[in-house]
């Protein structure tokens, strides 16, 4: 099915339902409706994106494109998407309409739209694409959320099989079986991954291209022989307590991406006013800030692994992190219920001074770990990469475990 669009301009708007009647008679589907009403500075916009048809079909003398404007911003306009099957819908309604001028169309084509509803050149009664005019455009400028068709060429389905169909349908059914929370985002990074791993295999020149390209920009190179596990959990789970312990132990290096940001904080740049009241509010801090803090932190670790504490806290900053600084080895998950959590979290604030260790922010902290964070924990999971532990026990309890996994 082939579409293209129609506005019925707002002098005929009293009449639309005989234009729509009139369009489906003439064997043409409307598979979109809205009415809407246009300023002068939406309409002059369409107009400077599809300019009016100079020309073969157009008017002569050419209507001033001012007049057009004032013609589809004095009222309601009603837009159509009208499809037909087969190809050249564009000229077949354009046909219906018929030409430009009513006063021409009524002579040249008396059972036209412009014949029967127009006035002028102007308000001509209907807007239809002209031929060989970007149809799919003009129908996206007023119905930007429309699902288009595929193409249903053969070249169009080989590409589509060959390409995209395996990974999506592999994607499509894990997120079926996960259920996350945010779907899009957790299917956005199933797909990166997805990418990477077909690059992987016979690319390896391009994969070090392309992370010598992210070590550049960077200004450090990818963490390659050390092993990397992000540290994630909710709010006061225990995350900082058990790392300090992996650090004594173990020699790791120890970088929480809250820490990093509340330096950032004190450090009186221009981006700490906003990450402090960001941090208050419990909201995530733009991915690219806090990956490019961790990427400066890490870049001059020489430690035998390194522990990266509440990142990430939300799927794009595990793509990019992963795309951009280096891969990691495995979540290292604490898992508590918000009950323990809020009674660790306001015993804390007694003497922490975090602008967050307090009811309201606990509260948003929590909502925001919900759904946005555990989507991270959920989809890393379905990929085998999630170590797990009850954070409720005691620290020594707790730790006996988590030291079982390194
Ligand atoms: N297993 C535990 N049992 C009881 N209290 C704990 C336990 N682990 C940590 N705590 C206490 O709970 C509070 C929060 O712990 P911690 O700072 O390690 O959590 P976190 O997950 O890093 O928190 P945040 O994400 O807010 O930085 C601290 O006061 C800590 O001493
Ligand atoms: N990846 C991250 C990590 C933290 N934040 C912000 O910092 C706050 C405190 O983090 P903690 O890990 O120290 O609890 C957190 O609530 C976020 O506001 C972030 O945005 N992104």
């Amino acid at each position: 099915m082939e579409s293209t669009l129609a506005l019925v301009k707002p002098h005929a708007f009293p009449r639309a339902d005989e234009i729509l009647s009139a369009i489906t008679s003439a064997g043409f589907t409307i598979t979109a409706k809205d009415v809407l009403s246009l300023n002068t500075t939406r309409a002059a916009a369409f107009y400077a994106a599809h300019p009016p048809p100079a020309g073969a079909g157009a008017s002569s003398p050419p209507v001033p494109v001012a007049d057009l404007i004032g013609a589809l911003t004095a009222g309601p306009v009603m837009a159509l998407v009208v499809s037909k099957a087969g190809g050249g819908v564009n000229d077949e309604l354009a046909s219906l309409a018929g030409p430009e001028d009513p006063a021409t169309a009524r002579t040249a084509a008396p059972g036209s739209l412009r014949a029967r509803f127009g006035v002028d050149a102007a308000k001509n009664a209907v807007h239809v694409v002209a031929p060989g005019a970007d149809a799919e455009a003009q129908v996206a400028f007023f119905f930007p959320e429309r699902e288009r068709e595929l193409p249903s060429g053969a070249a169009a389905k080989e590409y589509l099989m060959g390409s995209v169909v395996p990974s999506l349908t592999k994607g499509l059914t894990e997120l079926c079986r996960v259920a996350p929370a945010d779907p899009l985002g957790w299917l956005s990074t199933f797909l990166g991954d997805a990418a990477r791993e077909a690059r992987g295999g016979d690319a390896s020149a391009d994969a070090e291209a392309e992370a010598a390209k992210g070590a550049e920009a960077n200004g450090e190179a990818k963490k390659d022989k050390q092993k990397i596990v992000f540290v994630l959990g909710g709010p006061g789970s225990g995350k900082g307590t058990q790392c300090a312990r992996l650090v004594e132990d173990f020699h790791f290096d120890h970088f929480s991406a809250g820490d990093l940001l509340r330096a950032e904080v004190k450090s009186g740049s221009s981006t700490g006013v906003e990450i402090d009241r960001m941090i208050a509010n419990g909201e995530i801090v733009p991915g690219d800030i806090t990956i490019s803090l961790l990427a400066n932190a890490i870049s001059s670790s020489t430690a035998p692994g390194i522990l990266i504490d509440g990142f990430p806290r939300k799927l794009d900053q595990a793509g990019a992190f992963e795309k951009d600084v280096s891969d990691f080895a495995f979540v290292l998950f604490f898992d508590c219920p918000e009950e323990v959590m809020e009674e660790r979290l306001l015993k804390r604030g007694e003497t922490s001074g975090r602008v967050d260790d307090n009811a309201e922010s606990i509260r948003k902290r929590f909502d925001t770990f919900v759904k946005t964070s555990m989507p991270v924990i959920e989809y890393y999971e379905a990929k085998g990469k999630v170590r797990r532990v009850d954070a409720t026990k005691t620290p020594d309890e707790v730790y006996a475990v988590v030291k079982g996994f390194f």
